[in-house]
């Protein structure tokens, strides 16, 4: 069967991934969180005294970008890919609150998101890929075959981060998750480069009522409806 492109954007927290992971696993195409490539140079901006407080050292991050290698490898125990930075598996570090504070200002900046960009097009040359982000569908591949844009409110979205957090035994406080949604959420629409909106062509999803399920069982669906369209 012909292999398409699936873009799934969308606002932080809502359950992007966890749909596109699901759906990659059962028609067999490859998976990749975009989010998590910005995570991990923000982990490496905070780890290499790039970002100290609120000031990024640019000019140094511009230099140094080339050297930000980001791969990914399946965890056989969880069956999903873990994140690597310069061949370290920074998979848990990278969704810590200090990265989450972190990840939209080192997101606005143009020549990251140029090499990031750059990245993510190499991994889908082949199609048979389901990426999420914030720009999937906008700039990455503005021709996918599949392009779905999630949303929930910001209170469900929350919670569910801090279900998340608490469940891996993590510190959280879901006020301090809350402030963290809406700020994200606020930079990343309102950055100059590729900010976060729904594509035209995107399908609108608003899951703040939807089980894991019932929005899999849309997914596949939407999927079903695009490559056997009769
Ligand atoms: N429809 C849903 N109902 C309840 N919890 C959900 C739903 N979709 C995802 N989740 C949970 O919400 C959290 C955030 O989901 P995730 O897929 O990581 O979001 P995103 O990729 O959009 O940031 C995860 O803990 C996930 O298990
Ligand atoms: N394609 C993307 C993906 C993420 N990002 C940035 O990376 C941050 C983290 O993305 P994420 O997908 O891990 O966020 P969560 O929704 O999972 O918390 C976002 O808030 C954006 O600032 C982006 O700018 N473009």
């Amino acid at each position: 069967m012909k292999k398409i492109t699936i873009a799934i954007d969308g606002f932080s927290s809502c359950g992007k991934s966890t749909m596109a992971k699901d759906l990659a696993r059962e028609i067999g195409y490859i998976y990749i969180d975009s989010g998590a490539m910005y995570r991990a140079v923000t982990l490496y901006s905070i780890e290499n005294g790039i970002f100290t407080g609120t000031a990024i050292d640019t000019e140094t991050l511009k230099q140094r970008i080339n050297d930000i290698q980001i791969s990914f490898q399946l965890n056989p125990a969880t069956g999903r890919p873990d994140t690597y930075l310069n061949g370290v598996n920074v998979e848990d570090k990278i969704r810590s609150m200090e990265v989450s504070n972190k990840v939209s200002p080192i997101s606005t900046l143009g020549f990251v998101r140029q090499e990031m960009v750059k990245q993510q097009q190499a991994m889908g040359e082949r199609k048979g890929i389901v990426m999420d982000g914030r720009d999937i569908g906008t700039t990455v591949f503005p021709d996918a075959e599949l392009k779905v844009f999630v949303t929930a409110s910001a209170e469900i979205r929350a919670q569910r981060r801090y279900d998340e957090l608490k469940a891996k035994g993590q510190e959280a406080s879901y006020e301090e998750i809350l402030a963290n949604v809406k700020q994200r959420d606020d930079i990343d629409q309102n950055r100059e480069v590729s900010p976060l909106r729904k594509a035209e062509d995107a399908l609108l999803l608003d899951n703040s009522h939807l089980t894991i399920e019932e929005q899999r069982d849309w997914l596949r669906e939407k999927f079903q409806s695009v490559v056997n369209p009769d």
